[in-house]
């Protein structure tokens, strides 16, 4: 389904990500893991092309998509959580996921603006189907409460309902569990699970080589721009590259 090839990048000389290659299958939980700094994000950021790539492509449902801008990435089925992403104050849960849809609808800006009944029509739809994302990661019964009094954990959940509604082939989360109490890391994890029952496609980058384990079918590591491992999680966490790279992290 996605498949990266020898892709490079620099910053002022130095290489954050260099010549990295993998390749994620329909169904497939893949995990990218490394120690801080290893090019982790900018790895994301080059998938979903955020960054343009110094060299290398990204194939994406068997077409080159290196050359196309971010939005055009989503369109064809990649659903991106960003770490740390915030939701907006001010809106309730519901809203907080209405907000991303509006650029799916068929009525457009002018009816909205107009309040045509074109438009009611699908705000009825975008309500309906963001209530059946909220559903789907549990948060269905907070869906009028206001966002950002949610506990951190479900305001995570939150953003995996906002990337659903775009119907993703593809679903990429940027360290989801950073700053999760354990309790509310265990909840997500139960939630991506659902979620890779469901049969989606995920690629998850993750500092907690734990969370990945757990979930992933297999994980690649990276460190200092560079795969080092590639492989089942329970294999890759006890090669001796990967336990240097994380220790050397440590001392
Ligand atoms: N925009 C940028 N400008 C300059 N250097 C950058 C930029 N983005 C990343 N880097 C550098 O590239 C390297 C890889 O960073 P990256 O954020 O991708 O790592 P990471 O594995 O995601 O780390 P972390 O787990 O801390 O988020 C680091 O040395 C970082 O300083």
């Amino acid at each position: 389904m996605l498949a990266v090839t020898g892709i490079s990048r620099s910053f002022g000389g130095v290489y954050a990500v260099r010549d990295v290659t993998l390749a994620v299958g329909e169904g497939e939980v893949c995990g990218v893991i490394g120690p801080n700094g290893a090019g982790k994000s900018t790895l994301f950021n080059l998938i979903t092309g955020h960054l343009a790539a110094d060299r290398g492509g990204v194939s994406f449902l068997g077409r080159p998509v290196e050359r196309l801008a971010p939005h055009r990435r989503a369109r064809l089925g990649m659903a991106i959580v960003f770490q740390g992403a915030r939701v907006f104050r001010g809106m309730t849960v519901r809203e907080n996921v209405m907000v991303g849809m509006h650029g799916r609808t068929r009525a457009g800006f002018v009816s909205a603006a107009l309040r045509l009944p074109r438009h009611r029509r699908d705000e009825r739809e975008i309500a309906r189907e963001a209530g059946l994302a909220l559903d789907r990661v549990g948060l269905a019964e907070w869906a009028d409460r206001p966002a950002d009094r949610l506990p951190m954990g479900q305001q995570r959940a939150l953003q995996l309902a906002r990337a659903l509604c775009a119907r993703p082939r593809l679903l990429l989360l940027d360290e989801p569990a950073s700053g999760l109490r354990a309790g509310e890391r265990e909840r997500l994890a139960t939630l991506v699970e659902e979620l890779r029952a469901s049969g989606l496609t995920i690629l998850l980058i993750e500092h907690d080589v734990g969370f990945v384990t757990r979930l992933a079918d297999r994980a690649v590591v990276l460190d200092l721009g560079q795969v080092i491992a590639d492989g089942p999680p329970a294999e890759v966490r006890a090669d001796p590259l990967v336990l240097a790279a994380y220790l050397g992290q440590a001392s």
